[in-house]
């Protein structure tokens, strides 16, 4: 591609002699290889104009940035907003590739993982090859690619588009992506808003802000396109509100109301019933708790949207196999049931608390958990609070240090809990608090470890193992032993 035709594209205007052959795109100095058009950006962390000299050294053709004038020698070009421009170039470089799927967003603060796989799987089954862009992973022509972003930066995500030969596309859209205007440069078909409460106020500083960066990812819907909202909680409603006054959209909303175009009662363990216009069904729940029987309307919902009709879709949810470390359930030699989940918000962790508690019924229910060293420190305490009304015991530890001393986070944590007569143990060691719990829950009790789900460990810990399940396999399989 000629870098003319890309600058024409942005709209920047250049009067320039030499017309370079664009080779890739970026945004890193150091990923920058001869021919790229390198973008600066004013991040978090760094000023990517400090990096510019790095990206001609690098061989970069040309560079946009948001200074008017540069030092130093080199094809520069002044642009204003370079996230956006970033995003549109990738999207134009790779041949506008969203044009090739029927494209699904799906946002929300919980449940875009579990959505997502739902939906693939109803669309797999269905016979619609389908890639899935998210937390645990990305999934491009039936391959397995490692997710390190759960919406990736523009280059990655565009170049993989261009390379899913998928009819679908399934994405989980943050509000991260949302705010860096990862997304630019892409238009749905359908876009899913699942819920907004609290968390990441570290990076949005309020609600307010947060709603109405998640609120724009219905911005990106082509005209006629579908909106798919949970009309439980506030903001919901408020969406639903906004969006049904543009008459360009499909607004159809889901809940536990019968003005709710798709309506769930009777959420009960194994299945929930669902209405929709004339049609009653029981829909087989494919993972504990009512926020799971949204979840799965949401998908239900998006694949009718596709063609697929509901009683099709009931029939593939009876093969749906589970999600990494979202309510994960194993049971341990002596009765006991332990549970591994990724809830690490206030929301989240009241979620799936009440799914555990109903499961434990009148056996003692211990739950585990820790936070995330430098991420929103102001949920903390609700979500002790929680723990404790919920559970016989709460077991405190940390989750990823994020380059916070442990001490200090042990420390910090500490300070979040809230003045109650019932004290959570605070053990600093993740794999000492799991087999403390372990240890110390009577035989048939329930036991959740939530947070980290099926992450890896970042840090290391006193007993070998490298995750929250192997740290539970590894203390089965040692009393196993000690049994024989
Ligand atoms: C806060 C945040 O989201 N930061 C993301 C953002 O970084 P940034 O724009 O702030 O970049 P920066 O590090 O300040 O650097 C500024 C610029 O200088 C450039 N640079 C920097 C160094 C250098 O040597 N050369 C160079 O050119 C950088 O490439 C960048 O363009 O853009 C980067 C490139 O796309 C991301 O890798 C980075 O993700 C960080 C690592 C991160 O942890 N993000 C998390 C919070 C995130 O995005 N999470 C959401 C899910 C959240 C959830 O729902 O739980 C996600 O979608 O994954
Ligand atoms: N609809 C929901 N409402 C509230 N909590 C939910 C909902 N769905 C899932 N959860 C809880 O949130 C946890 C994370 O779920 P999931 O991974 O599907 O969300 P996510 O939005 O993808 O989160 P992340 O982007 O951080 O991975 C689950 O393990 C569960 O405890």
């Amino acid at each position: 591609m000629k870098l003319k035709a890309l600058l024409s594209h942005l709209h920047i205007p250049a009067t320039i002699e030499d017309d370079p052959v664009i080779t890739g795109i970026a945004s890193h100095s150091k990923k920058v290889k001869p021919g790229y058009l390198f973008f600066a950006i004013s991040g978090v962390e760094a000023d990517g104009h400090q990096y510019i000299q790095e990206a001609f050294e690098n061989g970069a053709a040309a560079v946009i940035g948001e200074y008017q004038k540069i030092s130093g020698k080199g094809l520069y070009f002044y642009a204003e907003d370079t996230k956006r421009l970033l995003s549109l170039a990738a999207s134009y470089f790779y041949d506008e590739p969203y044009k090739k799927h029927k494209m699904t967003g799906i946002t929300g603060t919980n449940g875009k993982t579990t959505t997502s796989f739902l939906l693939q799987h109803l669309l797999v089954s269905h016979g619609v090859s389908t890639a899935l862009f998210g937390t645990v992973h990305h999934y491009i022509n039936s391959n397995i690619v490692k997710s390190s972003h759960t919406t990736p930066d523009p280059v990655t995500l565009q170049h993989l588009l261009n390379e899913s030969d998928d009819q679908a596309v399934v994405m989980e859209v943050s509000s991260h992506g949302l705010e860096q205007k990862r997304i630019e440069g892409i238009t749905y078909d359908q876009a899913i808003f699942l819920n907004l409460t609290h968390d990441h106020l570290d990076y949005h500083g309020t609600m307010e802000s947060y709603y109405l960066c998640k609120a724009k990812l219905f911005s990106y819907l082509k005209n006629k396109g579908t909106a798919i909202i949970c009309s439980e909680g506030t903001y919901g409603k408020r969406l639903r509100e906004e969006l049904s006054r543009d008459n360009n959209l499909q607004v159809w909303t889901y809940g536990k109301r019968k003005s709710d175009h798709f309506y769930i009662e009777d959420v009960g363990k194994e299945s929930f019933n669902l209405i929709h216009e004339t049609l009653h069904v029981t829909v087989p729940l494919p993972l504990p708790g009512e926020y799971n029987a949204l979840n799965t309307t949401a998908a239900i919902a998006a694949a009718l949207d596709y063609g697929i009709p509901i009683k099709s879709s009931i029939e593939y949810l009876k093969t749906f196999e589970g999600i990494p470390g979202r309510f994960e359930e194993l049971t341990l030699y002596n009765g006991t049931e332990v549970i591994i989940d990724y809830a690490h918000t206030p929301d989240g962790v009241l979620q799936v608390l009440e799914a555990a508690s109903k499961k434990a019924g009148n056996r003692p229910l211990y739950h585990v958990f820790g936070f995330r060293g430098n991420r929103d420190l102001t949920k903390r305490q609700e979500m002790i609070g929680i723990s404790l009304e919920y559970s016989t015991k709460t077991v405190l530890t940390v989750d990823d240090l994020n380059g916070v001393d442990r001490d200090q986070l042990v420390l910090e944590t500490k300070e979040a809990i809230p003045k109650t007569s019932q004290m959570p143990i605070v053990i600093a060691d993740r794999t000492e608090a799991i087999i403390l719990a372990l240890k110390e829950a009577p035989p048939n009790s329930v036991i959740i470890i939530t947070g980290k789900g099926p992450e890896k460990y970042k840090e290391s810990y006193h007993h070998p193992s490298d995750s929250d399940l192997a740290t539970v396999e590894l203390f089965q399989s040692q009393n196993k032993a000690a049994l024989l």
